[in-house]
């Protein structure tokens, strides 16, 4: 009787975000069975994966073959027309979860304040939640400039940073979550081929110190096949293939080695007119 009251309370009890110091073990995430619909139009077909803990995990496809989406859904931030999503059992659309584990999500276009210096914006969320002491706070922050290198920007506003800086900021006010699972997207848009794999080669660092579980959807060929564990391939909405690097490089699939070593057609007069 004692053991079941004191099993009620221990579920019952709120969950703080975990603090300063707390020790965090990666997280695996389960995808099963998923569709997502807007209105009549289905993004996501019965989509099942599983994700360990400690992977990079790629998730490829051409544009609009529903990889944001899928995102948005294992973060939390919108839920499944059906199916389940399991981040170490627990729902990530439930509040709980997200108090319980330390996921974050770096945005596309970095979701930056411009009214705030690079300081500011990676210490208002810790701040905000109360996740430590002011100095606590300003340690993890100037130790995630450190390792992004970014010491010099710290009291300039995103507006003034390049958009490789930028890239940088949004994955160090992630890191400041100390996070057990970080979603990526596009971390490598818009950037030229050295910055995009500086960029990649934070990840497989992050990856490698804080033991963080990593999902990335990329269009970056070059990062997929480098520093991933493995990879998805998702094509109108559907999971076409999963598997190792190496595995997508052999595949026997045409439309996967089309998308993955696309042909130029010279004779399309885009192309002619470029060269004329
Ligand atoms: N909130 C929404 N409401 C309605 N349709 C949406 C919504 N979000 C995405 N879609 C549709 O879902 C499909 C998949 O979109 P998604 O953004 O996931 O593609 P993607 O693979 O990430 O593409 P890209 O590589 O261009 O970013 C698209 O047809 C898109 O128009």
């Amino acid at each position: 009787m004692k053991k079941e009251i004191q099993k009620e309370r221990f579920q019952s009890e709120p969950h703080q975000p975990a603090s300063i110091g707390q020790a965090r073990a990666p997280v695996g995430v389960e995808v099963s069975n998923v569709f997502k619909k807007y209105g009549p139009q289905t993004v996501l077909t019965d989509i099942s994966l599983k994700v360990e803990p400690g992977e990079i995990f790629t998730i490829m496809g051409p544009s609009g073959s529903g990889k944001s989406v899928l995102l948005r859904q294992i973060a939390g931030l919108e839920q499944p027309t059906s199916g389940t999503i399991r981040i170490n059992g627990h729902d990530p659309h439930d509040p709980d979860t997200r108090d319980r584990f330390a996921i974050a999500l770096v945005f596309q276009a970095g979701a930056l304040f411009n009214s705030l210096s690079v300081y500011d914006n990676l210490a208002l969320y810790p701040l905000e939640h109360r996740i430590g002491t002011h100095a606590q706070i300003r340690d993890r922050v100037m130790r995630a400039l450190k390792i992004l290198s970014l010491e010099n920007a710290v009291n300039k506003s995103p507006a003034e940073l390049s958009g490789g800086m930028k890239k940088r900021v949004a994955i160090a006010r992630a890191l400041v979550m100390e996070p057990q699972l970080l979603l990526y997207d596009e971390p490598t848009s818009e950037l030229d081929p050295v910055m995009s794999a500086t960029i990649s080669e934070i990840i497989a660092t992050l990856k490698e110190q804080y033991q963080v579980t990593s999902i990335v959807v990329s269009h970056d060929r070059e990062l997929a096949l480098t520093i991933s564990s493995r990879v998805a391939i998702l094509m109108r909405g559907e999971l076409l293939s999963l598997t190792t690097p190496d595995g997508l490089q052999h595949t026997d699939n045409p439309e996967i080695a089309d998308f993955m070593h696309p042909k130029i057609d010279l004779e399309n007069p885009r192309y002619k007119t470029m060269g004329a």
